[in-house]
């Protein structure tokens, strides 16, 4: 790094961190030793995590946080720099752009790579195409005139056509004739190469268009709250998210041929309008014709491609669901209703595909017709009434231009089908793309969290017409508290750690981090200092220490991590190690390290506040005495729900919930104490139901 990449550093640093309360205050001035520690620090003070600096010689990039990639990655502010030059800033949570000033951007020349600008919720499908093709104005102006220019070359294949067969007809000189086809010949070669340019701008746009298309589709997605999820089969989920390159490889090219088609049209149009005004009246009103019938065709395509939409989502959600629950149909020996199942459905799926192809294939099939039709009642004319109009050179003419109208006229209905296909599939994406984000405002910086949480006069009902499931709770947890939450099956329990991860929003009430209302705080910055374990969290495709850490974590601090976790001896034995690649489905793990190494995921990251929920229920008594123990020399928050009441006998409190209601808590002593309670009621239950290895404990809590 030169004296010169040092300055553009720090000078775009500055224009990052106007306005964000944490400017940059470092003078320009020579770079000093090591510059690259230097800008780190400058980046630190100002409150930005430098991703990663990147620089070359004659290019270079900073990165604010990781960006946002195909594996779900979270956003982080992202600016990209290449060749010097930052096109803008964008806030993760508001999605407000900041434009980099003026004099920087022109200090640092030119950009080749563009930000992921996140879309406001509310825009529609159009308006991410609109968005998307905001900066490319110039590029689609170049693609029309290209489309003109080929269709106005066209016009010299009726015009030549006319006057070689017309001259032909009447005996003219070759010498006139040979012009003539040189001048066409010409003609023909500059179409083309104009063809080929046209085509490469498309190329290009449909490259703008996949980057700003599907990422920011992306992004939308892994900003909407996670309840979007819960009621979506993953079948919709997946057909959501690759709608946008679907859609792209569906309209590949058709831009192209959309706009060489619409000119030469409405150029032949002309052509006949000057030769002929009565065959372009009849020309008109033959595609007149048409369009009437083919509408109602286009309806019952894009009818049946609505009905179809859903049962492909069904499909592949069905798919997922055998495939991952695979042993269970094998220990239930269901194979048979299983196949029965999935065979019936995608007879369903593949009825409904045949019916939109049939529904496509009909109105390409009638257009295609329609050259042959025009040309037929041309002749017929030809030959009859109108043969007094129409000389050799008119009719040749004429015909050429017939030719090319109704066959530009056919690959215009035949691009309207496969649009109509498509429009179902972008009001899919309208979905996502209207559906309010998390959280529209930047909350508050919580600060460090010193652990205390709690719910205040919280009420709470996953559907606003039927009654709450949490009616009016108040809970307070205090700093290095740990609490046990207990209750029969379906009373609240997660739902209070999906209220409290602001998963769910309470419909009154508040649900507070230090005293402060989660509403106003900044979720993720809240989110990041608390160790979740959620009930169905699983595992990633990938290893332990990706597992644990992601893909940069410390290899100290995932050591401490499993050790914590109960799981670092265990890891240390297995001939990978920390590289051992482990997944959800696959037995290369048994459930309970699985459950360790999410716990181990929990804690990597020193949270003050432990949210664990069913998370050491596989593990045998002796491992989660150990677990238990490590956590309690924390000293964080926890607040723990759990079936097996084993596990909470050490809490400082267990809180008894029932029907979203607290209706007993205190410390384990006092709870076991009262033999007519609802905590030793939900002891002797379980006992009854669910006699585990570790009975005696029971016994202990039920006597
Ligand atoms: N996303 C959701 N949408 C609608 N209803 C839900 C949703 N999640 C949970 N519920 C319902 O809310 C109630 C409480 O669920 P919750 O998972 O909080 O109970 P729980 O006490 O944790 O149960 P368990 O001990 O069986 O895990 C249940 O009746 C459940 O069906």
């Amino acid at each position: 790094m030169d004296d010169r990449d040092y300055r553009r550093a720090v000078a775009v640093l500055r224009a990052l961190t106007t306005g964000t309360g944490h400017p940059v205050r470092v003078p320009l001035g020579p770079a000093p030793a090591d510059p690259r520690a230097a800008v780190a620090a400058v980046a630190g003070r100002s409150g930005i995590r430098l991703h990663r600096i990147t620089l070359g010689p004659a290019w270079w990039r900073v990165n604010l946080g990781p960006l946002l990639c195909w594996t779900g990655a979270p956003v982080r502010p992202a600016v990209l720099l290449f060749r010097g030059r930052c096109y803008r800033r964008v806030d993760p949570d508001t999605g407000a752009v900041q434009r980099i000033s003026a004099a920087v951007a022109a200090e640092l020349g030119d950009c080749a790579e563009r930000p992921v600008l996140p879309v406001p919720a509310g825009t529609g499908a159009g308006g991410l195409l609109r968005r998307a093709l905001h900066g490319s104005r110039a590029e689609l102006v170049r693609l029309v005139l290209a489309g003109a220019l080929v269709a106005a070359f066209s016009l010299a294949t009726p015009l030549v056509s006319g006057v070689v067969f017309g001259a032909l007809v009447d005996g003219a000189g070759v010498s006139l004739l040979s012009g003539l086809t040189l001048a066409y010949g010409a003609a023909s070669v500059l179409a083309s190469l104009l063809g080929v340019a046209a085509n490469l701008r498309v190329l290009r746009l449909e490259g703008i268009l996949r980057y700003d298309t599907e990422l920011p589709l992306w992004d939308a997605l892994l900003r909407l709250p996670a309840r979007f999820f819960t009621h979506r089969g993953a079948g919709e989920i997946t057909d959501i998210a690759l709608s946008m390159s679907v859609t792209r490889d569906n309209l590949a090219g058709l831009p192209v041929q959309l706009v060489g088609a619409t000119f030469t049209v409405l150029l032949e149009f002309v052509l006949l309008l000057v030769v002929s005004p009565v065959l372009a009246a009849l020309a008109a009103a033959l595609i007149g014709l048409a369009l009437l019938a083919l509408l109602p065709l286009f309806r019952v395509a894009a009818r049946r491609q609505r009905e179809a939409l859903p049962r492909e989502f069904g499909m592949i959600t069905l798919t997922n669901q055998v495939l991952s629950g695979i042993e269970r149909i094998h220990l239930s020996a269901a194979q048979r209703r299983v196949f029965d199942r999935w065979s019936g459905r995608n007879r369903e799926a593949q009825r409904s595909v045949r019916r939109v192809r049939w529904a496509h294939a009909l109105p390409t099939v009638l257009a295609s017709m329609l050259p042959m039709a025009a040309q037929l009642i041309l002749y017929a004319l030809a030959v009859g009434p109108a043969s007094a109009i129409l000389t050799p050179q008119r009719f040749f003419t004429v015909n050429a231009a017939f030719g090319l109208l109704f066959g530009s006229a056919t690959v215009l209905f035949a691009g309207a089908a496969t649009v109509v296909l498509v429009l179902p599939r972008m009001n899919w994406v309208g979905t996502v793309l209207a559906a309010p984000r998390e959280r529209q405002e930047a909350g508050a910086d919580p600060g460090a969290l010193r652990g205390a949480i709690g719910f205040r006069q919280v009420s709470f009902g996953y559907r606003s017409d039927g009654p709450a499931l949490i009616p009016d709770l108040d809970l307070e947890i205090a700093p290095g508290e740990f609490v046990a939450v207990v209750g029969p099956s379906g009373s609240g329990k997660s739902t209070l750690l999906r209220l409290l991860l602001g998963f769910e929003t309470p419909s009154a009430g508040q649900v507070r981090y230090d005293g402060r209302d989660l509403a106003t705080l900044d979720l993720a910055a809240v989110r990041r200092q608390c160790g979740v374990v959620l009930q169905h969290s699983s595992l990633l495709p990938g290893t332990v220490r990706e597992n644990v850490a992601g893909g940069d974590g410390d290899p100290a601090e995932v050591q401490r991590a499993l050790r914590l976790a109960g799981l670092a001896d265990e890891v240390a034995g297995w001939p990978m190690g920390l590289e051992t690649i482990v997944a959800a489905g696959t037995s290369t793990v048994s459930v309970g390290q699985a459950q360790r190494i999410l716990l181990a995921r929990a804690l990597v990251r020193r949270p003050r506040i432990l949210l664990l929920d069913e998370a050491t229920s596989a593990l045998d008594n002796r491992t989660q005495q150990v677990v238990v123990a490590n956590l309690a020399a924390l000293r964080v928050t926890r607040l723990v729900v759990a079936h097996r009441l084993s596990t909470v006998l050490d809490a400082d409190r267990i809180v008894v919930l029932d029907e979203g209601r607290i209706v007993q808590q205190g410390t384990p002593a006092l709870l076991r104490a009262d033999t007519t309670g609802p905590f030793h009621r939900l002891a002797r239950r379980q006992l009854l139901t669910d006699p585990e290895p570790d009975a005696r404990r029971y016994d202990a809590v039920a006597d």
